[in-house]
C-alpha cells in the first residue's frame, strides 16, 4: 500500500482509513516493511510531542499492528440487541480459547466509547480460519458487516461524532464525509428516537459532503446501511461550500427578530453542528498504512495546511450562534492541527475551544501543543522559530516563490493562552494501543437575545458571555435568524495567510476534473393524488398522517416510474428551494417503495406493481395500520428462508388461510417471539413479503437473509447458501430447479434480492 505524495494531498492517503467494511479482520497484516524513517523521527521529536520517557514507546507502539476494532452500528434499540448478543453468547464462547496451548483474549469493549458499542480484538489470522470459536466469530462478524450491523472502524476515528452531540433536531454538516464512517455515526444520532424496528422522521438533516466524486458514491452505499429519511450527499469542494437557501417557515427566529428579517421569502441555511474531517497526511494511520513509513515527509501536512484552514473557516460561516464544530484529522503534525485551529480562531471572532476533555471518561489523551517548528523542507529544516527568521534566510528574489506561509508557524505564547490551544485533544498510540489522532472541538457564542439581524450581523467577542457558554457541557441552542449570505462571502480571512480566493480555485477544479456537467436526474416531489402514490397509499393501508407530499422520483419526465423516495420536511425545503445542480446534489432522502418486474406483478396493473423496499419498511412501519400487518411465528420464517419461493399451501396455520385471505403483492409480516424447535425468536422482527399466485417470497437481500438466518438459527440455512455449498461441491449440469423455477430463471433485483422471473 504505497501511499504517494499527490495521494496525501488530496486527502486520498487516508483512504482505508474509514474503509472499514472490507473482507479482511485479520489483526496481523502488516506487510513486512522496514519500519524506519529517520525524518518522521527527527522531526517528531523537534516538536517535543511527547516527553522524553515516554518516546521509546511511542515508537514500539508505531511499528505494532493495530488491534482489530469494530462498532456495533444502527439506531440504538437494535444496536443494543446485537450487542447483547457479542457480550452474552460470543465474548462467553471466547472466553478461555487456547490455540496452539497459547491463552487467546476474547474480544473486549472499548472504555470510552457510550454504551459499549465497539469492540476490540488482537486475534491473528490463524486464529480466526483454526480455532473453532473464533471462526465462528469471524463468520458472524463478516456477515454483519457486510449486512451493515457492524461497522470495522479505527477506534480514534469513532471519537469526533462524540465529540459533536447531534441530536434529532440538528442540522448537520460532515465536510470532507467520505467513504462515510462517521457520517453513519451523525445519521445514528439523528436517529437516536428509532426503536428496533421502526426508523424515526427526525426534523434534522445531515448533508454529507465530498468533493471527490466517485468517493460520494461509497458515500451513498454506506449511508444505505441507515436510510434516513433527513439524509442529503452533495459532492463539493468543501472550502466553497454553497449557500443554501431555505424559506422562511423553515427558519426558527429568535425573540426580537425585526419584521423585515422574518418577512424575506428565503434565508441561508445554517448548521447546529458541523463535522471537519479534513484531508489530512495521515502518519496517525501509520500502524494500519505501514508504507507512510517510507513515503512520509513533512511537507505533505505543509502541503495540506492552506486548505484545512479554508475548510474549517467555511465550516465557521456556515455554523449558526451557538453551534458546534468539530475539526479532526489523523495526523500528528501540529502544521496540519494545531497551526489550522490558530489560525481559524484568529481570522474569525466570535469562537472559541470548548474545554472536551473530560468529555469522555476512559479515553486518554494530550493536550493540544502551544509551539512547535515547521520544516521547511523534505529533509526536516526545523532552525527557523519565526516566519519572519525564515523569511529573511531566503534570497530575497525567492522570497516571493515560497509556499510557506506564517500560520504555519506557532502562536506567541499570548495567543496560544488566550485561544486556550491546549484545548485540543491529541491522541497518540501508546496511551491505550489505537492510532494517532488530534480532535478540537469549536463553539460558536450563542446570539446575544438583542441580536436581531442574526447572522447577518458580526458577531462580538465578548469574553464573559463566550466562558459562560462553553463552561455548560450543553449550551441550549438559540435559534437565529438566517440571513441572506452569498455562499462566498468575504468574511475576514485568516489573517497570516494568503488563501486564493476561493470561487476561482473552484471553477479552476471542477474544469480540471471535467465534471463540470453534473449530470444527475432531477428530484421531482409527486402529488400526493397521483395514482401511483395513492395505489401504494390503499395497498399499505397507510394511516391518514403518511407524509405523502414528501415523496420524491428521480427522472426526466419526474414520474414514479421506478422508485419512490422520502424525505423529511427540511430536506424537501431544500430540494424545492435551491437549483440541483448549483448544489450539487448526489441523493437525497431514503427508497421506500420501487417497482416490482416480472409477469407476476404485471398482471397486478400498472399501480399495484409497487413494493414495499426492506430499507424503507422501517420508514413506513409506523404508517401502516397494525391491522394490515400479518403475524407470522419462527416455524414460518424457517421455510421462508429455506426455499426461495415456498408454496402457500405448504405453510402452517393460521399464516396459511391469513395469507390465501390477502391480495396477491407487497405485504408486511411481523414474526412474534417464538420457538421452532430447540431455535428461539427472542424478539419481533417485522420484513417485507411478495405474494404471488402461488408462493412467497421474502423481500429481503441475500446477504441480509444469511446474517439473519445466523442470528436466528445458528447457521446460514439460506436457499442460496445451500445453493453455493452445493456449487463448491459439483458445479451443476442440470439447472436447479425449486419449486417450479429454474434458478437460471430467478432473477436478482437491483437490491439482491432474489425474485422469480416467472410462475
Ligand atoms: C479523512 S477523509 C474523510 C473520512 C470520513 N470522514 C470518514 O470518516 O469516513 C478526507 C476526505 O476529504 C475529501 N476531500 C479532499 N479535499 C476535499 C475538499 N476540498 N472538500 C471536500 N472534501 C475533500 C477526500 O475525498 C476524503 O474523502
Amino acid at each position: 500500500m504505497t501511499r504517494t505524495k499527490n495521494k496525501a494531498r488530496r486527502g486520498k492517503g487516508r483512504k482505508a482509513q474509514g474503509d472499514n467494511n472490507g473482507p479482511n479482520w485479520r489483526t496481523d497484516v502488516v506487510e513486512k516493511l522496514d519500519m524506519n524513517n529517520e525524518r518522521f523521527e527527527k522531526y517528531y521529536k523537534t516538536q517535543n510531542i511527547l516527553p522524553d520517557t515516554e518516546w521509546d514507546d511511542f515508537l514500539k507502539s508505531v511499528r505494532q499492528p493495530l488491534p482489530t476494532t469494530f462498532r456495533v452500528t444502527g439506531s440504538r434499540q437494535a444496536a443494543r440487541l446485537l450487542n447483547d448478543t457479542i457480550k452474552e453468547t460470543h465474548v462467553p464462547h471466547l472466553a478461555g480459547v487456547t490455540f496452539e496451548e497459547e491463552a487467546v483474549s476474547p474480544p473486549s469493549q472499548i472504555p470510552w466509547y457510550p454504551d459499549g458499542l465497539a469492540w476490540q480484538f488482537n486475534v491473528s489470522k490463524k486464529v480466526l480460519r483454526k480455532q473453532p470459536e473464533f471462526k465462528k466469530f469471524h463468520n458472524f462478524l463478516v456477515f454483519e458487516t457486510e449486512v451493515g450491523n457492524i461497522s470495522r472502524q479505527e477506534a480514534v476515528s469513532m471519537l469526533p461524532p462524540l465529540f459533536l452531540e447531534v441530536e434529532p433536531h440538528h442540522r448537520v454538516m460532515d465536510m470532507c464525509a467520505a467513504p462515510g464512517s462517521k457520517t453513519a455515526q451523525l445519521l445514528e444520532a439523528l436517529h437516536a428516537q428509532d426503536t428496533e424496528t421502526t426508523s424515526s422522521i427526525p426534523s434534522g438533516l445531515l448533508i454529507a459532503n465530498d468533493s471527490d466524486n466517485k468517493r460520494t458514491h461509497l458515500l451513498i452505499h454506506q449511508s444505505s446501511r441507515l436510510p434516513s429519511p433527513a439524509l442529503m450527499v452533495t459532492n463539493h469542494d468543501a472550502s466553497i461550500f454553497p449557500a443554501i437557501k431555505i424559506p422562511s417557515e423553515q427558519v426558527v427566529f429568535p425573540s426580537g427578530t425585526k419584521t423585515r428579517v422574518a418577512n424575506k421569502r428565503q434565508h441561508q441555511l445554517l448548521f447546529d453542528r458541523i463535522l471537519c474531517d479534513v484531508p489530512c497526511s495521515g502518519d496517525g494511520t501509520l500502524r494500519k498504512n505501514p508504507g507512510i513509513w517510507k513515503s512520509w515527509s513533512p511537507m505533505d501536512g505543509n502541503g495540506l495546511h492552506g486548505l484545512q484552514i479554508r475548510i474549517l473557516q467555511r465550516a465557521m460561516r456556515m455554523l449558526k450562534k451557538g453551534g458546534r464544530i468539530v475539526y479532526s484529522t489523523c495526523s500528528m503534525n501540529p502544521v496540519e492541527n494545531e497551526a489550522v485551529i490558530v489560525a481559524a480562531l484568529k481570522s474569525i471572532p466570535g469562537f472559541e475551544l470548548v474545554d472536551a476533555t473530560n468529555h469522555l471518561p476512559g479515553l486518554k489523551h494530550r493536550p493540544g501543543l502551544t509551539t512547535w517548528t515547521p520544516s521547511v523542507d523534505r529533509s526536516v529544516v526545523t532552525d527557523f522559530t519565526t516566519y519572519h527568521d525564515f523569511i529573511q534566510s531566503l534570497p530575497e528574489e525567492k522570497r516571493a516563490d515560497t509556499k510557506l506561509v506564517e500560520s504555519q508557524w506557532p502562536p506567541s505564547a499570548e495567543d496560544a493562552e488566550r485561544l486556550h490551544i491546549t484545548r485540543c485533544l491529541r491522541i497518540y498510540p501508546h496511551l491505550q494501543d489505537t492510532g494517532g489522532f488530534f480532535v478540537a472541538v469549536l463553539q460558536k457564542a450563542p446570539a446575544p437575545s438583542s441580536d436581531q439581524e442574526g447572522e447577518s450581523s458580526e458577531l462580538r467577542t465578548d469574553g464573559k458571555r463566550q466562558a459562560e457558554a462553553m463552561s455548560t457541557k450543553t449550551t441550549p441552542m438559540i435559534d437565529e435568524s438566517e440571513a441572506t449570505t452569498p455562499a462566498n462571502e468575504s468574511g475576514p480571512t485568516a489573517v497570516l495567510e494568503a488563501p486564493p480566493k476561493p470561487d476561482t480555485k473552484g471553477k479552476a477544479k471542477a474544469k480540471q476534473s471535467g465534471d463540470i456537467h453534473f449530470k444527475e436526474n432531477p428530484y421531482t416531489f409527486v402529488s400526493p393524488e397521483d395514482p401511483i402514490v395513492h395505489a401504494c397509499i390503499t395497498k399499505l393501508n397507510l394511516k391518514s398522517n403518511f407524509p405523502a407530499s414528501n415523496i420524491l422520483v428521480r427522472n426526466p419526465a419526474g414520474d414514479p416510474v421506478r422508485s419512490l423516495y422520502m424525505t423529511n420536511d427540511i430536506v424537501k425545503s431544500i430540494v424545492e428551494n435551491n437549483d440541483y445542480q448549483r448544489l450539487r446534489l448526489m441523493t437525497c432522502g431514503t427508497k421506500v417503495m420501487g417497482k416490482q418486474e416480472g409477469a407476476a406483478a404485471k398482471r397486478e396493473g400498472a399501480e399495484l406493481q409497487f413494493r414495499v423496499l426492506d430499507e424503507g419498511l422501517p420508514v413506513l412501519l409506523p404508517f401502516i395500520e397494525p391491522e394490515s400487518i400479518v403475524t407470522a411465528d419462527l416455524p414460518t420464517l424457517k421455510i421462508l428462508m429455506e426455499t426461495y419461493y415456498p408454496l402457500i399451501n405448504g405453510f402452517p396455520e393460521p399464516f396459511r388461510s391469513i395469507i390465501e385471505a390477502k391480495t396477491t403483492g407487497s405485504h408486511v409480516v411481523r414474526f412474534v417471539p417464538s420457538q421452532a424447535g430447540t431455535f428461539s425468536l427472542t424478539h419481533e422482527l417485522i420484513l417485507p413479503l411478495w405474494k404471488s399466485n402461488a408462493s412467497l417470497t421474502l423481500m429481503i437481500e441475500k446477504k441480509a437473509k444469511s446474517a439473519l438466518s445466523l442470528r436466528v438459527f445458528g447457521e446460514d440455512i439460506t436457499a442460496a447458501a445451500r445453493q453455493s455449498g452445493q456449487e463448491k461441491q459439483q458445479p451443476p449440469s442440470q439447472p436447479d430447479v425449486e419449486d417450479g423455477v429454474t434458478v437460471e430463471e430467478a432473477v436478482e433485483d437491483d437490491n439482491g434480492t432474489r425474485m422469480p422471473e416467472e410462475e
